[in-house]
Parts: structure tokens; C-alpha cells; sequence
């Protein structure tokens, strides 16, 4: 029998993560009779020692996933479960994504003390608004330029925490990691993904593993959701091409339409955006194809045709 160490962050949402992950793994060994069990390993990142401080100025992309990834390189650990949107484009030599489960819910939420909300315009006037993502604070300045945001970090624990501590009006959270911890009734108000476009790979997770691991590549194969990895392929490479990290306004998010004609050959939709962080700018595109890699490349191109690369140049800068 295989002990299977699987890492992971120590925050809450990680450890419940990589616990459902693990229910679910157990249950197809033993549906398909696999000698495997499975063994936690948490593993500080440096993005979990500098919540405090301002991400995008310590810079780096994957500041999450470096640590894991290493440790699974040294054969410490054996796989890594990941919050897709956590992962950067690019993963390293010797490393592969064996699965993409099944996606929960994608859209972005509102936590707020008032009540009843049925819209954005429900809130007040100058609105106190918490979210450290400029992806969010963009969107929401581009429907609501009055909103005050200001910057929210922490687990997801502690920002649902400082709405009260802190005065805010509304905070926004991902709305799979509110559900996963079983919190989804503190939502106030679901915005809608055309509104609010998500993160690249949010509400999807990511299962890392070695490439030449064959036992784990197969088990992982069987984890595997087909139609939420194509959909991750699309704004993976929407994101790659636009060199893109966690920590600048860009988000879309992909759909497979039911009513394709070559059920061998779904066809996408693929819309993404790049926003300037006052929402002043808020730049969206969208194009349906069946090859996942050549619709994220195109919607980036039409992007950038548009001028986004100018907003990311200033941003970067
Ligand atoms: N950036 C942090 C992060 N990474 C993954 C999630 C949970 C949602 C998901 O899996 O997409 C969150 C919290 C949030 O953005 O509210």
C-alpha cells in the first residue's frame, strides 16, 4: 500500500480543500480497488508569512504555490491541492496539473451588514467597499465610481471578520471558497460573472503532481473533470498570453454551450477583461471557438488590440 503525502497551505479554506479532495480520491481507490492512502503535509509559503503587507509590492507571481512546488520536486510530498486562481500560468519543468475536479461556483460575492441587497445600486451612497483585488475594485468603480475601496487581506476568516471590525459597507469574497467552508450563508449578493468577471480559475482547483509519477498521473485521471479543465485551459492561456498575475486587474472566465454540434469538439466562450485599477478603464472581449488554446490567444489579442496593453504597462510600472 502507497502512502500518497499530499501538501498544503495551513489556512482554513486550504486544509478543507485538501480534506474534501482526499474524501474524494478515497472514494475512487475504492471504487476502482487502488492500493493508495493518503497523508497531510502543511507547508508555510511566503505568501502566508506577508498576508499583512501589500502582495503586488513584495511582486512575484505564485507566492502560494513556490514552497509546495519545491517540496514536491524534493519528493517530500506527492501532490498539492491548489486554488486554481492561486496557480500561476506557467508551472515548472518536472511538474504537471494531473486534475482539474469538477468547478464550483465562479462568481464573485458581496458580504454586507445591510440586508435583502438585489443590486450593487442598493448600496449607499460612497459606500465603504473592502477588496485588496484590483480585478474587483475596477469592476465595481466602473458601475459604482462613488464606492470608497479600501484594501482587505487576510484569510478568508479574518476579512469576513473585519467586516464588522473594520466599518466596511460590503466586502468581497470568491464565492466557491465562502461555500467549500460551508459559509454561504453570509452572502449577501451574487455578482453576476458578466458584471464582475472572476479571477482566471476561480471556484476551480488544481491537483499538482510530478510528471513522471505514472501511479498518481493515472489515479488523478480518474479525478479529472473534462469539461471544467477545458474551460481552465481557455483563460489559463487568456492569461499567459497577457503575462498576467493574481495581483493585476485581469479576469474571465470560460462556458461550454450544451448545444454544440460535435459533442467530440464542445464549443466555448471565452469573455475576459483588463480594467485600470480606478475603473475608468474597463475593457471586455468575447469569442466562442472549440480549440481552448487558440480562443484564450484570441481574446487576448483582441484585448491588447484595444489598448490593453497600455493598462497593464502603467500598472507594472
Ligand atoms: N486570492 C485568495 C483566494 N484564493 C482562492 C480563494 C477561494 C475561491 C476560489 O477557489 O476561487 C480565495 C479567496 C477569495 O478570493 O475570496
Amino acid at each position: 500500500m502507497r502512502t500518497i503525502v499530499v501538501g498544503t497551505r495551513q489556512s482554513q479554506l486550504a486544509l478543507t480543500q485538501t480534506g474534501q479532495v482526499i474524501d474524494d480520491l478515497t472514494r475512487i481507490c475504492e471504487k476502482h480497488n487502488l492500493p493508495f492512502q493518503f497523508e497531510i503535509r502543511k507547508i508555510v509559503t511566503r505568501g502566508d508569512q506577508i498576508l499583512d503587507v501589500t502582495l503586488s509590492k513584495v511582486g512575484g507571481k505564485g507566492l502560494f504555490v513556490k514552497e509546495i512546488e519545491q517540496a514536491m520536486l524534493d519528493k517530500e510530498i506527492d501532490m498539492a491541492v491548489h486554488s486554481m486562481k492561486d496557480m500561476p500560468a506557467w508551472l515548472p519543468d518536472g511538474l504537471v496539473n494531473g486534475a482539474v475536479p469538477r468547478r464550483a461556483d465562479v462568481r464573485d460575492a458581496l458580504i454586507t451588514k445591510q440586508e435583502g441587497l438585489t443590486s450593487l445600486m442598493d448600496l449607499p451612497k460612497n459606500a465603504k467597499v473592502g477588496t485588496s483585488s484590483l480585478r474587483r475594485a475596477s469592476q465595481l468603480k466602473a458601475v459604482r465610481p462613488d464606492f470608497q475601496i479600501e484594501s482587505l487581506r487576510g484569510n478568508i476568516d479574518s476579512r469576513l471578520r473585519k467586516l464588522e471590525t473594520e466599518g466596511f459597507d460590503a466586502i468581497i469574497l470568491a464565492a466557491a471558497g465562502l461555500q467549500r467552508m460551508g459559509w454561504s450563508d453570509r452572502i449577501s449578493y451574487y455578482l453576476p460573472a458578466d458584471i464582475c468577471i472572476p479571477a482566471v480559475g476561480q471556484g476551480a482547483l488544481g491537483i499538482e503532481c510530478r510528471e513522471e509519477d505514472e501511479e498518481v498521473r493515472r489515479l488523478l485521471s480518474l479525478y479529472n473533470d473534462p469539461a471544467t479543465a477545458l474551460t481552465v485551459q481557455a483563460e489559463r492561456r487568456f492569461l499567459a498570453e497577457l503575462n498576467g498575475g493574481c495581483q493585476i486587474p485581469i479576469g474571465a472566465f470560460a462556458e461550454l454551450s450544451d448545444f454544440s454540434e460535435d459533442p467530440a469538439a464542445p464549443l466555448l466562450t471565452l469573455t475576459g477583461m483588463v480594467g485600470s485599477p480606478d475603473g475608468g478603464q474597463v475593457l471586455k472581449e468575447i469569442s466562442s471557438g472549440t480549440d481552448p488554446e487558440k480562443l484564450g490567444k484570441e481574446v487576448a489579442d483582441k484585448l491588447i488590440a484595444q489598448g490593453a496593453g497600455d493598462i497593464l504597462a502603467e500598472i507594472r510600472r
